[in-house]
């Protein structure tokens, strides 16, 4: 290792699709870093900003707010130069820069433009990328939500050769499992043995290289292990194809759509989870999440949803007086019922 990368800043990518247990993840590093001063920088596909407030909540002893950057404009991929570039600067200009930065990238990002970020002339020799972490919801690959269709690859190719997917999730899936130098193979605790060898099998033939694959559950991986890696990842980028290699890193995210929905106080937490999942499955929804208050109840309830997978905690207190309607952002793909939806979140569940 030379000098000059010893003095950089070491930067872990942590990536994954949407809902795998990015923030999870990175929950765990923080409460088992402490002492070591880690910068978080959240991006989210959608706007409420979520993430960066379950991670200010976490009460973490030396976790200070201002050492938690979110980037709500868009998705970092395709916000480098304006947003993502300036904020790394200010961390490195600060009086007390970061040992060490960890980025979670939004759950449709592709890191390959964010990899090719940390070659800009700004950055390339201070920061250093020390790995990518791509976390995977090993139950949403055992139902097949990765898959593509063959017959439907079979149609789309005689018709445009150049087309290698039919199911824009196997597309943003593979990018993310082509960046890693670690994947987290997450969730374990909703498969059985056999179906998680299937997975680890599943996703070891779609590494173009081989990769340790850490099981996990709740993201508990010592961060000994997360953090360290030395891969230099920037300079390493023909290593990691991208479906989007030929667009030189152009692409929007034209696949996937997010809206936020206002909701009414609730009148219980049940029937309130029972509307969310129906909502869920009847509008083929992939991920949900937001605040709302129940009636009687002085906290602040916080609702999560992976598809039809939904959990909750009371995670605050609401000031007395605070206004009762909640919020929750809808992630889909493009084409959601955004009306049905809305009308459906619109009243109380009863
Ligand atoms: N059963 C189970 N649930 C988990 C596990 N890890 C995370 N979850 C839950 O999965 C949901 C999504 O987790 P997050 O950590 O928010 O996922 P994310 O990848 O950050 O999500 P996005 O930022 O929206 O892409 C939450 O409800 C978590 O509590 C796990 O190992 N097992």
């Amino acid at each position: 290792m030379s000098a000059a990368s010893l003095s950089r800043v070491p930067v872990t990518i942590i990536t994954g699709f949407l809902g795998a247990g990015k923030t999870t993840l990175l929950r765990h590093i923080l409460h088992k870093a402490q002492g070591h001063r880690i910068a978080v920088v959240v991006n989210e596909f959608g706007s409420l900003g979520i993430d960066g407030e379950i991670l200010r909540g976490c009460g973490i002893e030396g976790c200070r707010d201002d050492d938690i950057v979110e980037l709500t404009n868009g998705c970092l991929c395709c916000t480098v130069a304006d947003d993502f570039l300036p904020t790394m600067e200010a961390l490195l200009d600060r009086a007390d820069p970061p040992e060490h930065v960890v980025i979670e990238t939004s759950g449709l990002a592709l890191p390959k433009p964010l990899l090719k970020a940390f070659g800009w002339p700004t950055v390339r020799n201070r920061m250093t990328v020390d790995g990518v972490i791509t976390v995977v919801d090993a139950p949403a690959i055992a139902t097949g939500r990765f898959a593509d269709d063959p017959d439907a690859v079979a149609q789309q190719r005689a018709a445009d050769p150049s087309l290698d997917h039919d199911n824009p999730l196997a597309e943003v899936f593979e990018d993310q499992l082509n960046a890693a130098d670690l994947i987290v193979l997450n969730k374990t605790d909703l498969l059985s043995a056999e179906e998680l060898a299937q997975v680890e099998a599943e996703v070891r033939r779609l590494s173009p290289r081989p990769i340790k694959i850490i099981r996990a559950t709740e993201g508990k991986v010592d961060p000994a292990v997360l953090l360290g890696l030395g891969a230099a990842a920037e300079a390493d980028l023909d290593a990691r194809p991208s479906h989007h290699d030929a667009e030189d890193g152009e692409h929007e995210h034209d696949d996937f759509e997010s809206f936020v929905v206002p909701v009414p106080e609730q009148a219980s937490v049940e029937a309130f989870l029972t509307q969310l999942q129906d909502v869920a499955s009847t509008f083929d929804v992939l991920r949900m999440k937001g605040f709302a208050s129940v009636q009687g109840k002085p906290m602040r309830l916080a609702v999560q949803g992976v598809g039809t997978r939904f959990r909750h905690e009371f995670d605050q207190p609401l000031p007395a007086g605070a206004d009762r309607s909640g919020r929750i952002v809808v992630i889909g793909q493009k084409g959601l019922n955004e009306a049905g939806i809305r009308a459906a979140l619109s009243h109380g569940a009863a």
